[in-house]
Protein backbone atom coordinates (compact mmCIF):
# COMPACT_ATOMS: atom_id res chain seq x y z
CA UNK A 1 0.00 0.00 0.00
CA UNK A 2 2.84 2.51 1.04
CA UNK A 3 4.64 2.16 -3.03
CA UNK A 4 1.41 2.29 -4.61
CA UNK A 5 0.07 5.61 -2.32
CA UNK A 6 3.52 7.41 -2.78
CA UNK A 7 3.05 6.90 -6.68
CA UNK A 8 0.03 8.50 -6.18
CA UNK A 9 0.78 11.26 -4.58
CA UNK A 10 3.91 11.66 -6.76
CA UNK A 11 1.98 11.39 -9.70
CA UNK A 12 -0.11 14.70 -8.44
CA UNK A 13 3.12 16.45 -7.93
CA UNK A 14 1.93 16.67 -4.10
CA UNK A 15 5.72 16.54 -3.02
CA UNK A 16 7.61 19.66 -3.11
CA UNK A 17 11.20 19.94 -2.79
CA UNK A 18 12.81 23.01 -2.12
CA UNK A 19 16.01 23.03 -0.09
CA UNK A 20 17.26 26.76 -1.54
CA UNK A 21 14.32 27.97 -0.11
CA UNK A 22 12.74 25.79 2.81
CA UNK A 23 9.67 25.46 3.80
CA UNK A 24 8.15 26.57 7.66
CA UNK A 25 6.30 23.57 9.16
CA UNK A 26 3.18 23.95 11.53
CA UNK A 27 5.57 23.00 14.33
CA UNK A 28 8.36 25.79 13.02
CA UNK A 29 10.82 23.37 11.45
CA UNK A 30 12.37 24.15 8.75
CA UNK A 31 12.09 21.51 5.68
CA UNK A 32 13.15 21.16 2.42
CA UNK A 33 10.60 19.12 1.81
CA UNK A 34 6.98 19.43 2.25
CA UNK A 35 4.01 17.12 1.04
CA UNK A 36 0.96 18.55 0.36
CA UNK A 37 -1.95 16.17 0.66
CA UNK A 38 -4.43 18.82 0.43
CA UNK A 39 -3.94 18.14 -3.72
CA UNK A 40 -5.62 14.54 -3.55
CA UNK A 41 -8.69 16.50 -2.81
CA UNK A 42 -8.94 18.10 -6.18
CA UNK A 43 -7.38 14.68 -7.87
CA UNK A 44 -10.17 11.93 -8.26
CA UNK A 45 -8.08 9.07 -9.30
CA UNK A 46 -5.72 9.59 -5.99
CA UNK A 47 -8.77 10.80 -3.87
CA UNK A 48 -10.61 7.62 -4.13
CA UNK A 49 -7.01 5.38 -3.74
CA UNK A 50 -6.56 7.32 -0.30
CA UNK A 51 -10.21 7.23 1.04
CA UNK A 52 -10.37 2.97 -0.65
CA UNK A 53 -6.84 2.94 1.79
CA UNK A 54 -8.01 4.63 5.17
CA UNK A 55 -11.02 2.83 4.98
CA UNK A 56 -9.27 -0.54 4.84
CA UNK A 57 -6.58 0.84 7.63
CA UNK A 58 -9.53 1.55 9.63
CA UNK A 59 -11.77 -2.15 8.98
CA UNK A 60 -8.16 -3.74 9.70
CA UNK A 61 -6.85 -1.70 12.50
CA UNK A 62 -9.65 -0.09 14.15
CA UNK A 63 -12.36 -2.56 13.35
CA UNK A 64 -14.59 -1.63 16.49
CA UNK A 65 -14.66 2.03 15.18
CA UNK A 66 -17.96 4.11 15.50
CA UNK A 67 -17.22 7.39 15.10
CA UNK A 68 -14.19 9.08 12.78
CA UNK A 69 -13.21 12.88 13.60
CA UNK A 70 -11.19 14.76 11.42
CA UNK A 71 -8.02 16.96 12.57
CA UNK A 72 -8.66 21.27 11.65
CA UNK A 73 -8.28 21.60 8.80
CA UNK A 74 -6.76 18.76 6.49
CA UNK A 75 -8.12 16.10 8.11
CA UNK A 76 -11.86 17.76 7.97
CA UNK A 77 -12.52 16.77 4.34
CA UNK A 78 -11.06 13.07 4.42
CA UNK A 79 -13.08 12.29 7.70
CA UNK A 80 -16.29 13.39 5.57
CA UNK A 81 -15.43 11.03 2.94
CA UNK A 82 -14.33 7.58 5.13
CA UNK A 83 -17.20 8.13 7.48
CA UNK A 84 -19.63 8.32 4.41
CA UNK A 85 -18.02 5.22 2.69
CA UNK A 86 -18.72 3.07 6.30
CA UNK A 87 -21.69 4.65 6.81
CA UNK A 88 -20.55 5.67 10.09
CA UNK A 89 -21.20 9.24 12.10
CA UNK A 90 -17.85 11.50 11.27
CA UNK A 91 -17.36 15.37 12.81
CA UNK A 92 -14.05 17.16 13.31
CA UNK A 93 -11.90 18.82 15.98
CA UNK A 94 -11.49 22.65 15.52
CA UNK A 95 -8.17 23.87 16.60
CA UNK A 96 -9.59 25.80 19.81
CA UNK A 97 -13.26 26.14 20.89
CA UNK A 98 -15.33 28.89 18.92
CA UNK A 99 -15.72 32.15 20.72
CA UNK A 100 -19.61 32.80 19.51
CA UNK A 101 -22.11 30.28 18.84
CA UNK A 102 -22.21 27.16 20.69
CA UNK A 103 -18.20 27.38 21.52
CA UNK A 104 -17.72 24.08 20.42
CA UNK A 105 -14.41 22.49 20.11
CA UNK A 106 -15.70 19.40 18.93
CA UNK A 107 -18.25 19.50 15.60
CA UNK A 108 -20.76 16.87 15.57
CA UNK A 109 -22.51 14.61 17.84
CA UNK A 110 -20.16 12.48 20.41
CA UNK A 111 -21.28 10.69 22.98
CA UNK A 112 -19.60 9.40 25.91
CA UNK A 113 -17.68 6.05 25.26
CA UNK A 114 -17.82 6.66 21.41
CA UNK A 115 -15.43 4.75 20.03
CA UNK A 116 -13.32 7.13 17.97
CA UNK A 117 -10.69 6.85 15.27
CA UNK A 118 -9.13 10.26 14.16
CA UNK A 119 -8.16 10.93 10.77
CA UNK A 120 -5.22 13.15 9.98
CA UNK A 121 -4.07 13.85 6.83
CA UNK A 122 0.06 14.00 7.25
CA UNK A 123 1.99 13.84 10.57
CA UNK A 124 5.47 15.83 11.37
CA UNK A 125 5.80 15.94 14.64
CA UNK A 126 2.67 14.43 15.83
CA UNK A 127 1.25 17.70 17.88
CA UNK A 128 -1.95 18.38 15.95
CA UNK A 129 -2.59 14.68 15.79
CA UNK A 130 -2.06 14.41 19.42
CA UNK A 131 -4.00 17.74 20.42
CA UNK A 132 -7.12 16.58 18.88
CA UNK A 133 -6.53 13.12 20.68
CA UNK A 134 -6.39 15.00 24.06
CA UNK A 135 -9.81 17.22 23.19
CA UNK A 136 -11.71 13.73 22.31
CA UNK A 137 -10.30 12.09 25.85
CA UNK A 138 -11.29 14.61 27.60
CA UNK A 139 -14.92 14.67 25.73
CA UNK A 140 -15.37 11.23 27.24
CA UNK A 141 -14.70 9.39 23.89
CA UNK A 142 -12.56 6.01 24.04
CA UNK A 143 -9.54 7.14 21.06
CA UNK A 144 -8.35 3.87 19.14
CA UNK A 145 -6.11 5.45 17.64
CA UNK A 146 -5.09 7.58 14.40
CA UNK A 147 -5.18 6.78 10.21
CA UNK A 148 -3.02 9.25 8.66
CA UNK A 149 -1.90 9.46 5.27
CA UNK A 150 1.57 10.08 5.44
CA UNK A 151 4.04 10.69 8.44
CA UNK A 152 7.77 11.14 8.00
CA UNK A 153 8.66 8.83 10.90
CA UNK A 154 10.69 11.84 12.89
CA UNK A 155 11.62 10.53 16.20
CA UNK A 156 10.18 13.32 17.98
CA UNK A 157 6.24 12.29 16.72
CA UNK A 158 7.23 8.53 17.68
CA UNK A 159 7.82 9.85 20.82
CA UNK A 160 5.21 11.85 21.32
CA UNK A 161 2.82 9.15 20.16
CA UNK A 162 4.15 6.62 22.93
CA UNK A 163 3.68 9.38 25.62
CA UNK A 164 0.18 9.72 24.77
CA UNK A 165 -0.03 5.53 24.45
CA UNK A 166 -2.03 6.66 21.06
CA UNK A 167 -1.76 4.38 18.36
CA UNK A 168 -1.01 5.85 14.65
CA UNK A 169 -1.09 4.28 11.42
CA UNK A 170 -0.21 5.68 8.34
CA UNK A 171 -0.73 4.85 4.48
CA UNK A 172 2.94 5.85 3.63
CA UNK A 173 5.86 6.86 4.95
CA UNK A 174 8.39 9.27 3.95
CA UNK A 175 11.24 6.09 3.32
CA UNK A 176 8.51 4.93 0.89
CA UNK A 177 8.29 7.88 -0.56
CA UNK A 178 11.51 8.66 -1.46
CA UNK A 179 12.09 5.35 -2.79
CA UNK A 180 9.60 5.84 -5.37
CA UNK A 181 10.64 9.51 -5.81
CA UNK A 182 14.21 8.32 -6.52
CA UNK A 183 13.64 5.63 -8.93
CA UNK A 184 11.44 7.78 -10.84
CA UNK A 185 13.52 10.23 -10.86
CA UNK A 186 11.36 12.51 -9.76
CA UNK A 187 14.23 13.33 -7.14
CA UNK A 188 17.96 12.89 -7.43
CA UNK A 189 19.23 10.37 -5.53
CA UNK A 190 21.57 12.92 -3.59
CA UNK A 191 18.17 14.70 -2.57
CA UNK A 192 16.98 11.12 -1.24
CA UNK A 193 19.99 10.89 1.93
CA UNK A 194 19.27 14.86 2.08
CA UNK A 195 15.72 14.27 3.01
CA UNK A 196 16.44 11.21 5.17
CA UNK A 197 19.18 13.34 6.65
CA UNK A 198 16.79 16.20 7.68
CA UNK A 199 14.18 13.66 9.05
CA UNK A 200 16.74 11.93 11.22
CA UNK A 201 17.79 15.23 12.62
CA UNK A 202 15.66 18.60 11.70
CA UNK A 203 18.03 20.62 14.11
CA UNK A 204 21.09 20.37 12.24
CA UNK A 205 20.48 22.17 9.21
CA UNK A 206 23.66 20.74 7.33
CA UNK A 207 21.35 19.73 4.60
CA UNK A 208 21.19 23.26 3.59
CA UNK A 209 24.06 23.25 2.26
CA UNK A 210 24.42 19.89 1.14
CA UNK A 211 26.25 18.24 3.99
CA UNK A 212 26.11 14.99 3.31
O1 LIG B 1 2.56 16.69 13.02
P1 LIG B 1 2.56 18.18 13.16
O2 LIG B 1 3.90 18.75 13.54
O3 LIG B 1 1.44 18.68 14.03
O4 LIG B 1 2.31 18.77 11.70
C1 LIG B 1 1.35 18.26 10.84
C2 LIG B 1 0.13 19.14 10.77
O5 LIG B 1 0.46 20.34 10.05
C3 LIG B 1 -0.40 20.52 8.96
O6 LIG B 1 -1.50 21.30 9.30
P2 LIG B 1 -1.48 22.88 9.28
O7 LIG B 1 -1.15 23.39 10.64
O8 LIG B 1 -0.59 23.36 8.17
O9 LIG B 1 -2.97 23.29 9.03
P3 LIG B 1 -4.13 22.81 8.05
O10 LIG B 1 -4.48 21.42 8.49
O11 LIG B 1 -5.20 23.78 8.36
O12 LIG B 1 -3.67 22.88 6.64
C4 LIG B 1 -0.90 19.12 8.63
O13 LIG B 1 -2.11 19.17 7.96
C5 LIG B 1 -0.97 18.46 9.97
O14 LIG B 1 -2.21 18.65 10.60
O1 LIG C 1 4.52 19.95 9.35
C1 LIG C 1 3.80 20.55 8.54
O2 LIG C 1 3.26 21.64 8.78
C2 LIG C 1 3.56 19.96 7.19
C3 LIG C 1 4.53 19.29 6.51
C4 LIG C 1 4.23 18.81 5.23
O3 LIG C 1 5.04 18.19 4.54
N1 LIG C 1 2.98 19.00 4.74
C5 LIG C 1 2.05 19.65 5.42
O4 LIG C 1 0.92 19.80 4.92
N2 LIG C 1 2.34 20.14 6.64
Amino acid sequence: MKTEIAKGLLSIEAVFLRPEEPFTWASGIKSPIYCDNRLTLTAPEVRTLVENSLVETIKEHYPACEVVMGTSTAGIAHAAIVGHLMGIPMGYVRGSAKDHGRTNQIEGKLLPGQKVVVIEDLISTGGSAIDTVEVLRAAGAEVLGIASIFTYGMQKGLDRFAAASVKNVSLCDLDALVEVAAETGYIKAEDKERIIKFRNNPSDEGWMKGDK
